[in-house]
């Protein structure tokens, strides 16, 4: 797909017509709308929400999304919202590459879904949930949406051809896409297909602020791409799937008709995507590491100034220049709950051991850093400007103390028991004799 088949800009109020003149002139709800569209508001916010954050979309469809037949219980698989399921776990951990489903099976994006830690509650609209989904089958005459909150989808491997009501998205592996709460989509893929999810709870994720770097940086509002309406006008005689997470629980309502038969549609409520490698990377150009936080893409702020429901925080390719200073990530224990992936490549403070398709946990108060061999290798290397290059590793940081899922921690078993000896081998170097 060419760039010119998306709309750009991040937070803009878009207006996008797949049949001139579909949208109503002047006003929302016109006696009778164009083509006999029925129109319809999805609601991101409140409608009381101040201007600033409010988002609703109008849509102009051939149905309304309230013809269908009742919701039904359905098995949720490895999805999960019980925070109870294990005890707590305060370990450092990390997963090899999480397995794709098997030739003897066909998953799709909905059934491959596998919740590995979260906290918090979509009730309460306060939270977070991590997931990976793996698939080897697309979905066909079914769509998901999600009534508990937003996903953040990062594919590692597989392009996912996503149709929306909005339009369509096709997001590669160093793209990411969000779609928000409430709105329909299905997930096409070309090969088997895996990546990460942040759902986040109450919340829709923005831009950073810039703060001193000043207007422009980091990730820029005009690289994030959002669909042309696109629609299907089609009757299914074996019912077409609308399956809904609501509560942590899925459910299956059948209707006759396409979810996808938005004819127009506009407002600032819409899902997008953005390529990684857009990002215009910050450093540190003279000495000393900066904190990862020059590094984030997208935020979902919690009602705490400055504090983060989670971020979204990549590790690019970048030039590391600093003089006299230990260049990877430093030693520490943070306050925050860190998951990480990698989407390509390796990730420099752990070159052996993090795989593409794999993760870690460092949870809050949880020291984590270099392995040894960065350490030393870094401790004595000579610093010369170097390019990071060939990888995209990244960061879901949270607020919240995350809890593990039975499967993130048990079923999936990817857990690897021997993480902690990365760091066994560190050498005592403190030397009471040492003199400036
Ligand atoms: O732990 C990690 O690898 C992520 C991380 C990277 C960094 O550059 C500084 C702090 C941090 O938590
Ligand atoms: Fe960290």
């Amino acid at each position: 797909m060419s760039e010119m088949e998306y709309l750009s800009g991040f937070g803009n109020e878009f207006s996008s017509e797949a049949l001139p003149d579909a949208l109503p002139k002047g006003q929302n709800s016109p006696q009778k709308c164009p083509y006999g569209l029925y129109a319809e508001q999805i609601s991101g916010t409140a409608f009381t929400c101040p201007r600033e954050t409010n988002q609703r979309s109008w849509l102009y469809r051939i149905h309304p999304s309230v013809q269908h037949e009742p919701f039904k219980a359905m098995e949720r698989g490895n999805l999960s919202h019980d925070w109870d399921e294990q005890h707590p776990n305060p370990n450092q951990l990390r997963w090899k590459p999480f397995d794709l489903p098997s030739n003897d099976q066909e998953i799709d994006f909905v059934q491959g879904l596998a919740t590995v830690c979260g906290a918090g509650s979509p009730r309460e609209r306060n939270g977070t949930a991590i997931h990976i989904y793996a698939c080897n089958k697309s979905m066909t005459n079914r769509c998901f949406y999600n009534s508990d909150g937003d996903f953040l989808i990062v594919p590692q491997k597989g392009k996912l051809r996503i149709t929306t009501e909005f339009g369509k998205l096709d997001v590669n592996p160093n793209e990411i896409c969000v779609i928000q709460h409430g709105i329909r989509f299905s997930v096409a893929i070309d090969e088997p297909s895996r990546g990460y999810i942040l759902e986040v709870w109450g919340v829709h994720f923005r831009l950073p602020n810039l703060g001193p770097i000043g207007a422009n940086g980091l990730a820029n509002p005009f690289d994030f791409l959002s669909p042309k309406a696109s629609f299907v006008d089609e009757t299914y005689e074996d019912g077409f799937q609308v399956v809904n997470k609501y509560q942590g629980h899925l459910f299956c309502a059948m209707q006759d008709h396409s979810p996808f038969d938005v004819v127009a549609w506009r407002g600032n409520f819409v899902p997008y995507k953005y390529d990684l490698s857009n990002f215009m990377v910050i450093n540190a150009v003279e000495f000393d590491h900066a904190d990862p936080s020059i590094f984030t893409v997208l935020t979902a702020p919690s009602n705490t100034p400055g504090v983060a429901i989670a971020d979204f925080v990549i590790f690019p390719p970048r030039w590391a220049v600093q003089e006299h200073t230990f260049r990877p990530p430093y030693y520490h224990r943070n306050c925050m709950s860190e998951f990480m992936g990698l989407i390509s490549g390796q990730y420099e403070a752990k070159e052996e051991g993090f795989a593409p398709g794999g993760a870690s946990l460092h949870s809050m108060y949880t020291p984590h850093g270099p392995d040894t061999q960065c350490f030393e290798q870094s401790s004595n290397g000579e610093l010369k400007p170097f390019h990071i290059g060939g990888t995209m590793a990244f960061m879901f940081e949270t607020s919240f103390g995350l809890a593990l899922t039975k499967w993130g921690e048990e079923v999936c078993r990817k857990i690897d028991p021997k993480y902690y000896t990365c760091w066994s081998d560190l050498k005592k170097h403190f030397d009471p004799n040492w003199k400036p």
